[in-house]
This record gives structure tokens, C-alpha cells and sequence, in this order.
């Protein structure tokens, strides 16, 4: 008993916080209201400053409490979760609570049961029987056994078991689709790890509900019986001894505990501090590789771990002896109600048999006293953490389905942005009064220096974000009145940095259409001009491609968010600079492949390289978040402003005639300066230049 007491305090009372979880939540901690992530810290000033993260949630706590007016209506806001931990027509776990409830009643009965037929037996052998009292003798063996973890408590714990888990399965499931439906700001606004770990807090809540079902509700069941047995057995002065021993005891534990914090506390900085060199170390490991720092490395974290070890050796010092101490409180206690029920027995007041129940009784009591503290101590750090799972389910997603949205009706794909404003920060504007409109099956292009507003533009078609001010349309119908997930399903999306699964090139394409065949899949890839270095991989569209696509290039990666795209068939396609990884020679391919596959489908392009972009129906330069020039390629060359500019400098060309009046039919020349590789981009140019054909020339010099 003592053993399996001492297991479930010690480690599990001081080593149960999230100090290395707390690690990863140094990072994000900006908690504004705006899109923006200009709050963000960088991960070592993050750390100095919220060295316990836990600090914080019970600030935040006790500001609830205090906001909600009081501990009771505070702990009504966690009710939100009773439906997906306890759901009404879940009748496994019911039957398992039910069971776990007969168990818990059965080990009460049985607690008094068993030391009361040793008493039996005991008397009857002390009032000189001299035959063998078998029926009692049996009796006692059932009790004993029917008590025992092979008795009925076995299936009360694997009921235990299957409840707890499923209540967490609830909140889990629960936790997981919130955050997968919150918006981007809320993904990009907090790191990985400090999401992870709000949505595993659902344990935390399972813990609350366990301690209150099946630790509290007995313990205080046991403190009744207990009190009512023993003044049963012998009076009810033994009662008060117990009683007054109960109390001296939770005392003495809290002020140990409490004594133990500032221990408990640099031992969790320092193993955060281990931690965070065993980590940083090995995410660097090229660079310390190629500055040879192993040595050096490998001697800072021996330091780091020394810190820790000794951190742990003086926490440990004070725990173990708080545990002596109070350890002695209840010996003192137990000394006492011995020596008064041995007193009784002397003065014959009652028989020897009760004195037997007595001590066998108290071994099965004293755990349930010990954990009242236990479980005091666990209902605090529990709640606090639970308090970080709520925060996280109170967040409402800031772009969510209008209460009366509809499915998006889709006809050609028009595309309309109407005085578009926006900023991620409302101190810092991204754009301004932006205009336009892409007709159906149109290909439109927006090129324009690095940080314009280019990705914000697409951004807000999929309704990553909502607009500041005025409106997008699709086929005439505004983005904010239809169900994001209508919306999204007509988009297809290719960004700057495509990332991957960590699974087979097979699956990962699949993902743009979950039921696509293995040839459909093959096609979209010929498409995407990948499908020749995939099989060239040794397993071929079996290979898997490393975390987040790390084992392809850049190339691989961009034709392969492609053929994603394509396989997905989206009516609307969004082009982040989709092919700035790759040569020209699969550039030309991916073109072609689009060129193909973008008929009758609305295309949104960013390029850079402008050669890309001038078959587009329209360009739209971007400049500070607005559209500074728009046009058809050979119409923005002919005004001769910014994208005559940008083309200039990308293809060495320069105008030569009639350039800078706009007028297109005054017949401006151009002269090409270029590389030979320059001009196999700008190949392009020279059949746009006809196809767009507005009568302008191109001429090579040399
Ligand atoms: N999530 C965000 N939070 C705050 N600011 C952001 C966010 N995303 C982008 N920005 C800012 O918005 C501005 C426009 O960014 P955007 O990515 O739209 O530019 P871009 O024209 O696509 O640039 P590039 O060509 O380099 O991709 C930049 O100043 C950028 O710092």
C-alpha cells in the first residue's frame, strides 16, 4: 500500500508539469487581436521574458475567476466540454463508468469487510477454540481475493481505463477540429508546438473528470466510512484521533509542497535550459559541423546537465524529507490510535478481535487520507492547465461561414476584388483600393517588387483572411456570403514553398483529389513534367519524400504542388511563383502542361520572371499594395512605366522608338540585349509579342 502510494505521489505530483512542453511554448506568446505578427519574439527573448509559461495561465486564471465572479462560475465555462467527454448515447462509456462505480463501492465494502472477519477470527481463536474455524476462515479468503487486482477490480480498471481514454478520445476530437478550423492568423500567429500541446491538454480535462469520478468522490466516501467504522470498533474518541490526524497531515503536506516550490521551479528552469541546447544543438547540427563546435557542443550541455543534476539533487533532498516528515505525522497519528485501542482491550472494553480490524483498517485508509492532499495539489496544476485547453476552445476563428451562407454556385469563374483594403496590423496598410476583374478562363498575372501584396491578393480570394474594406466576388457572389468550404474546393492553390507529407509521392499527390486513380495520378505528373524523376527514383512513386518534402529539390517539390493542382481539377488556379525553382528547359514544360490544363480555368499568377507571364490576358503591376499599371504585356511595354522597366532590366531590352507616350500605335522597337539564355526565356517574348499582337517589334541586337 505504502508502495503504491508512494508511487503515485512522487513522481507523478512534481514531474507531471510540461517542463519540456512549456519549452516550446517560449515562442509565440503575442496574444494580439490584429492580423499581425509584428508582436512576435524571437525565441530567446521569448524565453527570458516568460521563463514559466505556467505563470501566465494562472494569472490568467485567477483574472477569470475574478472576471466571472467566482470559482464556481468558472468552473461552469468548462461544461462546454461535458458533451464530447460524457456524450449521452456513448454506452460503452457509460457501462464503464457504471462498472468503475460498482468497483469503487465494492472496494469500500470489502475495506471494512476483510479486517473485520480477521477481527472475527482473532477472537475466536483468543476465546480458546479448539476447532478450526473454516466457514470464517473462507469467508475471510473471498473477501480477500474478491479485494485483490484479480478480483472484480480488474475489471473495474480496465473500465477505469477504456473510460478515461474515450473521454480524452472526446475532447481531443473536439480540440483538433476547433484548431483545424480556426483561421490563418491563428496558425501563423502561434507556433506548432504551443497548438499541439492546448490540444493535448484534453488529458488534463480527462484528469479533472477522473479525479472528481473516481479519486474525490471515494476518498471522501472512505474519510465517512472511516470515521463511522472505527467508532464502530472501538469509540468516538478514536474518531477525533483520526480526524485531528487527517488534518495535521494535509497541514504539514501543503506547507512541504509549498516549502518545495522555489526548488521545484529551478529545477524545471534548468532541465528547460538542458533541454533547450540538446535541441537547438542537434536542429543545428551543420552548422556546428562546419565550424567544428562538436567539442565545444558537447561541453556546454555537459555543463547544462551538471546544472540540472544538482537542480534535482536539491529538490529531491527537500521533497524526500517533507515526505519523512509528513510520513511521521501519520506514524505519530497511527502510534496514538494504537495505543489507545490497545488500552481499551486492557481495560476490556472491547475484544482483541476489534484491535486487529483496527490496524488492518488503517492500512487500507491511510492511502485515501495521504491522497487527499495528492489530489488537492493535482486539482490545481490540473485546472491550470485545463485552463489553456478553454482559452484555446474560446477562440473564435476571426473568417468563419456566415450564418446564412450557401455553397458557391460556380459558373465561369469570374473573379472580381471591388476597393479592396487590407492589413494583417491595422497600423500598417497592405492594400489599397485594389480593382479588378479576371473573367472566366482568363489567365491574369501580378508581378511587382517583393513585398507588395502580391500573396495577399490570393490570400484573401481563399478567404484566408477577410477584406478591411470592400469586396470579392466570384461569379458575382461575395466570397463572405458562401461556405469557405465551397469556396476553397474550386481553388487550387501552388505556393512559393510547397511543403509535403511525409509519405509517398503517390499519396501526396492523391491529396489534391482523395479518390484519384494511380494513372490519373501518373497523368497529372506527366503534366507537371515530374513524372520522368519520379520513376527515376529508385521506388519510384512509392518514394517517400522526407519531412515536409525535404529529400526533393526545389523543382521536384514545385512540379510536384503542381501536379497536385492539376490532379485536383480546381477551377480556379493560384500561381505563387510557381515556377521560380526551375530550369528553363521544365520551365517550357510546366508552361506548356498549364497552358493545356489552364483552358477554361481562371488563373491568378505571381512571377517574377516576367517571360513567364506575357501570353497572361492581363498584368497587373503591384506596387505598396496597389495596382500601378495594368495591361496586356505588349500594351505595359508600350507605356513604358514600371513593367517596361522590370522587363527591361530582366531581359536587358530597352525601348528605342516612341517610348514613354503609351500611345501603342506609334509602333515603339524595342532592342533586345540579352544572353543567349536570356533569349530562350525571352523566346517567349518574341511569340507573345505576335500573339499579343499589337504590331510591336522585337529586334536582337547582333
Ligand atoms: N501573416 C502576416 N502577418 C503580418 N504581415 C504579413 C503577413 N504576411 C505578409 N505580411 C506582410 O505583408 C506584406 C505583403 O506581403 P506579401 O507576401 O503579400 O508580398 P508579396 O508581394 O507576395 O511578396 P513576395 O513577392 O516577396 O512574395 C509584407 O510587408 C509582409 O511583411
Amino acid at each position: 500500500m505504502t508502495l503504491r502510494l508512494w508511487r503515485r505521489l512522487k513522481p507523478d505530483d512534481e514531474e507531471r508539469q510540461p517542463l519540456l512542453a512549456a519549452e516550446e511554448n517560449d515562442t509565440a506568446t503575442s496574444k494580439d487581436s490584429n492580423y499581425g505578427s509584428i508582436n512576435d519574439k524571437p525565441k530567446s527573448q521569448g524565453k527570458q521574458e516568460d521563463e514559466d509559461p505556467r505563470k501566465k495561465l494562472k494569472e490568467q486564471q485567477a483574472r477569470r475567476v475574478d472576471e466571472e465572479g467566482g470559482w464556481i462560475p468558472y468552473l461552469k465555462g468548462f461544461t462546454i466540454f461535458l458533451p464530447h467527454m460524457l456524450p449521452k448515447d456513448d454506452w460503452v462509456l457509460w457501462t464503464c463508468i457504471a462498472i468503475r462505480g460498482l468497483d469503487i463501492l465494492q472496494e469500500r465494502a470489502f475495506n471494512v469487510l476483510e479486517p473485520r472477519q480477521l477481527g472475527i477470527i482473532t477472537d475466536k481463536l483468543a476465546q480458546g477454540t479448539t476447532v478450526m474455524p473454516w466457514k470464517d476462515i473462507g469467508l475471510w479468503v473471498f473477501y480477500h481475493w474478491y479485494a485483490s487486482p484479480v478480483g472484480f477490480s480488474l475489471f473495474g480498471s480496465y473500465a477505469n481505463t477504456v473510460a478515461r481514454e474515450r473521454m480524452s478520445a472526446g475532447v481531443r476530437r473536439m480540440a483538433y477540429n476547433h484548431v483545424m478550423n480556426l483561421d490563418m492568423q491563428f496558425h501563423t500567429g502561434k507556433s506548432s508546438g504551443e497548438i499541439t500541446e492546448a490540444v493535448n491538454q484534453a488529458g488534463s480535462l480527462n484528469e479533472l473528470a477522473e479525479l472528481a469520478l473516481f479519486n474525490a468522490a471515494p476518498v471522501i466516501l472512505d474519510i465517512i466510512i472511516a470515521v463511522w467504522y472505527v467508532s464502530h470498533l472501538f469509540d468516538i474518541y478514536m474518531s477525533y484521533i483520526i480526524l485531528f490526524v487527517g488534518s495535521v497531515y494535509i497541514w504539514t503536506s501543503t506547507a512541504v509542497t509549498n516549502r518545495n516550490r522555489e526548488g521545484r521551479r529551478i529545477y524545471a528552469d534548468r532541465r528547460r535550459a538542458e533541454f533547450s541546447i540538446q535541441t537547438e544543438t542537434l536542429q543545428n547540427w551543420q552548422t556546428i559541423f562546419y565550424f567544428n563546435r562538436e567539442a565545444h557542443e558537447v561541453k556546454r550541455y555537459g555543463v547544462a546537465l551538471m546544472d540540472r543534476l544538482r537542480a534535482y539533487y536539491a529538490f529531491m533532498r527537500g521533497l524526500l524529507g517533507g515526505f519523512a516528515l509528513v510520513d511521521l505525522v501519520m506514524n505519530i497519528g497511527f502510534t496514538a490510535c494504537f495505543i489507545f485501542a490497545i488500552s481499551q482491550v486492557v481495560a476490556g472494553l472491547k475484544p482483541v478481535g476489534n484491535l486487529v480490524s483496527f490496524v488492518m483498517f488503517w492500512w487500507s485508509v491511510r492511502a485515501p487520507i495521504q491522497s487527499i492532499s495528492y489530489h488537492w495539489k493535482t486539482l490545481s496544476t490540473t485546472l491550470i492547465d485545463a485552463e489553456r485547453l478553454l482559452e484555446l476552445i474560446r477562440t473564435k476563428p476571426l473568417v468563419d461561414d456566415a450564418p446564412n451562407a450557401r455553397p458557391l454556385k460556380f459558373e465561369v469563374g469570374k473573379v472580381e476584388y471591388s476597393n479592396v483594403d487590407f492589413a494583417y496590423d491595422e497600423r500598417k496598410p497592405i492594400l489599397k483600393n485594389v480593382s479588378f476583374t479576371i473573367e472566366g478562363g482568363q489567365t491574369a498575372a501580378f508581378v511587382g517588387e517583393t513585398g507588395s501584396g502580391k500573396s495577399t491578393i490570393f490570400k484573401l480570394l481563399a478567404r484566408a483572411y477577410d477584406v478591411g474594406g470592400g469586396s470579392i466576388s466570384v461569379d458575382d457572389q461575395d466570397i463572405r456570403t458562401v461556405t469557405r468550404s465551397s469556396l476553397r474546393e474550386i481553388i487550387g492553390h501552388v505556393p512559393q514553398d510547397p511543403a509535403l507529407f511525409n509519405l509517398s509521392i503517390m499519396e501526396n499527390v492523391r491529396y489534391g483529389r482523395l479518390d484519384a486513380t494511380d494513372a490519373e495520378i501518373e497523368d497529372a505528373c506527366r503534366a507537371a513534367a515530374i513524372h520522368d524523376d519520379i520513376i527515376g527514383f529508385p521506388d519510384g512513386y512509392e518514394s517517400v519524400v522526407g519531412e515536409r518534402g525535404v529529400k526533393l529539390s526545389g523543382g521536384q517539390l514545385q512540379r510536384i504542388a503542381i501536379a497536385k493542382v492539376l490532379i485536383r481539377n480546381a477551377k480556379i488556379v493560384l500561381l505563387d511563383e510557381a515556377t521560380s525553382a526551375v530550369d528553363s528547359t521544365t520551365e517550357a514544360l510546366i508552361q506548356k502542361a498549364f497552358k493545356t490544363l489552364s483552358a477554361g480555368r481562371t488563373t491568378l499568377v505571381i512571377a517574377h520572371r516576367l517571360s513567364t507571364i506575357v501570353q497572361a490576358d492581363q498584368i497587373f503591376v503591384v506596387s505598396k499594395g496597389e495596382i500601378i499599371e495594368r495591361g496586356t504585356h505588349a500594351e505595359l511595354l508600350a507605356k513604358n512605366g514600371k513593367y517596361a522597366e522590370l522587363w527591361s532590366t530582366q531581359t536587358g531590352s530597352v525601348c528605342r522608338e516612341n517610348c514613354g507616350d503609351g500611345d501603342k500605335d506609334k509602333g515603339m522597337k524595342w532592342l533586345v540585349d540579352i544572353s543567349p539564355e536570356k533569349l530562350d526565356k525571352a523566346g517567349a517574348t518574341g511569340s507573345s509579342s505576335s500573339q499579343n499582337g499589337k504590331g510591336k517589334e522585337v529586334k536582337k541586337r547582333g
